[in-house]
C-alpha cells in the first residue's frame, strides 16, 4: 500500500508536480495522466506491460508513454480506480479540465464506456463550452439551500460535512452531459471530494430539485436512482425526459459546467444481504426503470469480482421497451451479463420489444441476452418467472415502472404465490 492514505476530504485533491514526484518509489507511486493525478501503488505488480515501465514513469507524467503503447478501454477503466485527485494547473493553463480527460474513453467504445466512465469526451455532450474552472487553491465549491427555497449562490467556505445530506439541497457541478438514446441523458455530476463516494445502497435513491414557481413551495422535486455506484468522485444520473414532464424541461436545458442540486438518499434499507442470500433475484422493468435494477445488477458484479460467499445464482432482468433504440444501458447490460457469468451463476436478460418485429431481433440475441417480440404480459412474465429450479421463498422479485405496470406485476407475482416480502417495488 501506499504510504500516504487518499486524501481526505479536508485534504486537497489538488497536486502540483514537486507533490506527485515525492511518490516515486515502489511502495508509494503516484503518476499523473493527462492531468489527474494516480496513486497506482498497489496496481504495479499486477501491470500486464509490467512494473519496470511503470516504474520509468513514478513520480512523473506518463501521459505520452502511456498513449505510446495501445491501451484498451479496459485498462482505461482500471487506471479510473486509481484516480486521486488533480494537477495543479501550471499558469496560462488555466482550460477546462473536462478538455484533459477524454484518454480514459476510447473513441470506438464511447457509448460502451460512457457510463462507466466519470470522465468523457466532452465532444458528445449537448454543449461544447469548455468548463468553468475550479480556483484550484480552494475545495471544489459547494453551494446549498434549504426548503423551501433555493439559495442563490450560497458558497460555502469550509469543507462539506458529508458528500449528500438527507435534509439539505446541495449543488453538484455537471461534469458531463450525454445521450445515451434520442429521450435519455446521462448527467455525471462532480462531488465535493475525489476521494470519497455516494453513500448509496442497492436500491436507494436521491432527489433532484429545482426552483420552479408553478411548483409546490417554489420547488420542484423529483427522485432518481444513480447508476453509478461506488465511484470516487462523482454520481451518474441516467434520465429519461419526457416532452412535457416539467422536470424533464428543466434537465433537457442542463449543460456541462452547471449544477443540480439533489440530497438524499433515500428509499429501502440496505437490500445487500438479502439480495445475496437469496437463490435468484428477477428485475422486472420497463423504460427508465431499468435504473435501480442497474444499480443492484453492479452491486452483484462487484461482490462477485471481490468473491463475497453469496448464495445467489441466477440474475434474471426482464426489460419492456417499445424499440431497440430507447433500451437504455443495453451494451452496459450485455458486458455485465458476460462479465459475471460462470459455471456458478448466471445473469439472463430478456428483452421484450413492443414495435419491433421477431425476426430483426433474432440478429441480437446472444447465450445470455434473448430478445423477443412483444409487450410484458401476464403469459410473459408467468413463463420466465415460473420456470425457477428455486422454491418460492428463495426469490427475491424487483419491479420499477409505471404505476399501472408495478400495480399488476405486483399482483401477478402474488397471484402465482410469491409472499408478498419478496416482491420489492420502486
Ligand atoms: C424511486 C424513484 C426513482 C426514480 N429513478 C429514476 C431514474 O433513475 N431515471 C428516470 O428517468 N426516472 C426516474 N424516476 C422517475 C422520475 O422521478 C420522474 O417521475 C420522471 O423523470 C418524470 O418527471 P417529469 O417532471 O419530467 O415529468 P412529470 O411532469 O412528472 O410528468 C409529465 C408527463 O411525463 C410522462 N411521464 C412521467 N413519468 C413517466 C413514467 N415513469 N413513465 C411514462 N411516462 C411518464 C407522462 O406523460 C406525464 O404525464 C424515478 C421515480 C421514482 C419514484
Ligand atoms: C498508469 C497506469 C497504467 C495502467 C492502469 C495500465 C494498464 C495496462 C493494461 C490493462 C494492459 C493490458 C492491455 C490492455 O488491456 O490495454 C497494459 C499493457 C501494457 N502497458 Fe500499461 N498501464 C499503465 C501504464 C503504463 C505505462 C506508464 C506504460 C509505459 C510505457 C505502459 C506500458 C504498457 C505496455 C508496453 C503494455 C503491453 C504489454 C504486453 O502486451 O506485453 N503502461 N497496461
Amino acid at each position: 500500500m501506499s504510504s500516504m492514505l487518499p486524501p481526505s476530504s479536508a485534504s486537497p485533491s489538488y497536486y502540483s508536480r514537486e507533490q506527485v514526484s515525492a511518490h516515486s518509489s515502489e511502495n508509494d507511486c503516484w503518476m499523473i495522466c493527462h492531468g489527474l493525478v494516480y496513486d497506482v501503488t498497489t496496481y504495479l505488480n499486477e501491470h500486464p506491460g509490467g512494473v519496470n515501465l511503470m516504474m520509468k514513469n513514478a513520480g512523473k507524467d506518463c501521459t505520452s508513454d502511456f498513449e505510446a503503447m495501445f491501451h484498451s478501454p479496459k485498462a482505461r477503466n482500471i487506471l479510473k480506480k486509481y484516480l486521486i485527485g488533480e494537477l495543479l494547473p501550471e499558469k496560462n493553463q488555466l482550460l477546462g479540465s473536462m478538455q484533459r480527460r477524454s484518454h480514459l474513453t476510447n473513441n470506438n467504445n464511447q457509448i460502451k464506456n460512457s457510463l462507466l466512465s466519470p470522465f468523457y469526451s466532452p465532444s458528445t455532450s449537448s454543449s461544447s463550452k469548455p468548463v468553468e474552472v475550479n480556483p484550484y487553491n480552494k475545495q471544489p465549491r459547494v453551494q446549498t439551500f434549504k426548503e423551501p427555497q433555493l439559495a442563490q449562490n450560497i458558497t460555502s467556505s469550509s469543507t462539506p460535512k458529508s458528500v449528500m445530506s438527507k435534509s439539505m439541497f446541495m449543488d453538484y457541478k455537471v461534469m458531463l452531459v450525454q445521450n445515451i438514446t434520442s429521450d435519455t441523458k446521462v448527467f455525471t455530476m462532480k462531488l465535493p471530494s475525489l476521494s470519497e463516494f455516494l453513500p448509496l445502497k442497492p436500491g436507494q435513491h436521491i432527489q433532484v430539485a429545482f426552483s420552479d414557481k408553478d411548483s409546490e413551495n417554489n420547488l420542484l422535486v423529483r427522485k432518481y436512482t444513480p447508476t453509478s455506484v461506488e465511484n470516487r468522485g462523482f454520481f451518474e444520473l441516467t434520465i429519461k425526459l419526457y416532452n412535457h414532464g416539467k422536470m424533464s424541461q428543466k434537465l433537457s436545458k442542463i449543460k456541462i459546467g452547471d449544477t443540480i442540486s439533489a440530497r438524499g438518499p433515500f428509499g429501502l434499507d440496505d437490500l445487500s444481504e438479502r439480495i445475496l442470500n437469496c437463490y435468484q433475484i428477477f428485475m422486472i422493468c420497463i423504460g427508465s426503470g431499468i435504473t435501480p435494477m442497474y444499480q443492484i445488477i453492479k452491486h452483484v458484479a462487484k461482490e462477485i469480482e471481490e468473491k463475497t460467499p453469496m448464495k445467489l445464482r441466477h440474475m434474471t432482468l426482464l426489460y419492456g421497451n417499445k424499440t431497440m433504440q430507447d433500451i437504455i444501458l443495453e451494451q452496459n447490460l450485455t458486458t455485465v451479463s458476460k462479465e459475471v457469468t460462470t459455471q456458478e451463476f448466471t445473469f439472463e436478460i430478456f428483452h421484450k420489444v413492443s414495435r419491433e418485429p421477431q425476426d430483426y431481433l433474432n440478429t441480437f440475441s446472444t447465450e445470455n441476452v434473448h430478445y423477443e417480440a412483444g409487450r410484458m404480459d401476464e403469459d410473459y412474465l408467468n413463463k420466465h418467472t415460473n420456470d425457477s429450479q428455486a422454491d418460492h421463498n428463495s426469490c427475491l422479485f424487483f419491479i420499477c415502472g409505471t404505476d399501472e405496470f408495478v400495480q399488476q406485476t405486483k399482483h401477478l407475482l402474488s397471484k402465482n404465490g410469491h409472499p408478498q416480502q419478496n416482491i420489492i417495488a420502486f
